[in-house]
């Protein structure tokens, strides 16, 4: 019997060549470019275009799919109808994969079975993996309005997708300046090899589960606080801290309890991770174009930064994108339960990619137990237990 590994860790689950990283150096890159480079000169519209296909777009192919994604943003009567039903406290996430499981109803998978046990209709794959991609941010900013007994704002064809995103959540003309940013949080979040989450989608299209099905296994995995919901639990953390001043102490009480410290470490990055760096240096940028006004919750996150290098640096925990991300969210105004649902909206475009990769060769996921339980016991009736 082969050797268990809890957690699975360094065990392959798949072959994909859509991202790859180098967690000694710090690397990612999606389809060969790297996360900088993405980060500096595409968008989020052509970067999940090149997650899809492979390859970096020509302008019509990029135009034509962008069109795509802004004719389909409309969201169905009946879901806006259920999601006033939803209690108006509940999480995002979970008003999310309800929404999206939901959705699915509306477009039955079962007609694109061909024969064969998978799933040959390119245009059902395709068209399925546009209404996702369109409708994603689209729920979650109605919701925004919505929970708050208000209706939701119309989404707007004439805007990008972080555009329509920002322009959606608050009801204002988009601000340049914040939508670039949310357009590079998009393209940093929008895939990162077999994550939890993204391993979820595989196990569930494995199945040949619709696409929907697939995104709402997604969706819950990525909710969880070790995974996508850390990026939550900082902003709380770093309130719990409330100043650098007191980060030394509070830090010393953490690790002494075996208490996790948000936002750090990673299972594949012992250095480091990439997309901490990009998200702390648009945080600095957006601090410098405020008149050098830096938020208290980045002050102290950069001391907590520093204090934690030095205690968990030696383990290979650093920094990782969820250290970051919710402070910029807070700093653009967004509330920090939706800084997952945002997460969620990005990171479609990579489960959408590892989703279509594993059907063109799908074979079932069932791994096998270490069985640890009883053998041989006797049935005993009730009465005599
Ligand atoms: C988008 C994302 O999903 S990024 C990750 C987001 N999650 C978080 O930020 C939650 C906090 N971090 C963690 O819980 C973990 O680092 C995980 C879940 C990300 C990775 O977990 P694993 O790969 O299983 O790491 P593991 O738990 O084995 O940690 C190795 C060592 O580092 C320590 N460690 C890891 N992360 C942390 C942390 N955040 N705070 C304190 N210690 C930590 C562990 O206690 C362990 O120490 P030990 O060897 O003395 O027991
Ligand atoms: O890769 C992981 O395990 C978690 C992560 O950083 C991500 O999904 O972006």
């Amino acid at each position: 019997m082969s050797e268990y590994l809890p957690g699975l860790e360094g065990v392959p689950a798949t072959r994909s060549n859509i991202s790859f990283i180098d967690g000694e150096k710090g690397i990612l890159a999606y389809r060969g470019y790297p996360i900088e480079q993405l980060a500096a000169h595409s968008n989020f519209e052509e970067t999940t275009l090149l997650l899809l296909d492979g390859q970096l777009p020509s302008s019509d192919e990029l135009e034509q799919f962008d069109s795509q994604l802004r004719r389909n943003r409309r969201v169905k009567y009946n879901i806006r109808e259920m999601m006033k039903h939803l209690p108006k406290n509940g999480h995002p996430m979970e008003m999310l994969q309800t929404a999206l499981a939901s959705l699915g109803m509306f477009y039955p998978s079962n007609e694109c079975m061909v024969g064969s046990d998978l799933c040959e209709d390119l245009d059902y794959i395709h068209n399925m993996t546009v209404k996702i991609i369109a409708r994603m941010p689209v729920i979650v900013t109605m919701w925004a309005h919505i929970r708050s007994g208000y209706d939701p704002v119309e989404p707007r064809p004439d805007l990008s997708y972080a555009e329509n995103f920002l322009y959606m959540y608050t009801g204002a003309e988009p601000d340049p300046e914040l939508a670039r940013i949310l357009d590079t949080c998009l393209i940093l979040h929008a895939e990162h090899t077999i994550n939890a989450s993204t391993f979820a989608a595989l196990v569930a299209g494995s199945t040949l589960a619709s696409p929907y099905g697939v995104i709402a296994a997604a969706i819950g995995t990525l909710s969880g606080p070790l995974h996508g919901g850390a990026n939550e639990k900082v902003v709380h953390m770093l309130h719990e801290i409330g100043s650098p001043e007191n980060v030394s102490r509070w830090l010393d009480r953490k690790l002494a309890s075996k208490e996790k410290i948000w936002g750090m470490g990673h299972r594949e990055y012992k250095v480091k991770d990439p997309r901490a760096t990009i998200l702390q240096g648009l945080m600095e940028k957006l601090a410098e174009s405020r008149g050098g006004r830096v938020s208290p919750l980045l002050e102290t996150a950069l001391a907590l930064e520093d204090a934690a290098e030095a205690r968990l640096g030696p383990k290979g925990v650093y920094a990782n994108v969820d250290f970051y991300s919710g402070i910029l969210y807070a700093e653009m105004g967004i509330r920090t339960d939706q800084f997952t649902p945002i997460f969620a909206v990005a990171r479609a475009a990579g489960w959408l990619a590892h989703w279509r990769e594993q059907l063109a060769d799908n074979r079932i996921f069932r791994p096998t137990q270490v069985y640890t339980g009883e053998t041989g016991r006797e049935f005993v009736p009730i009465d005599q237990r």
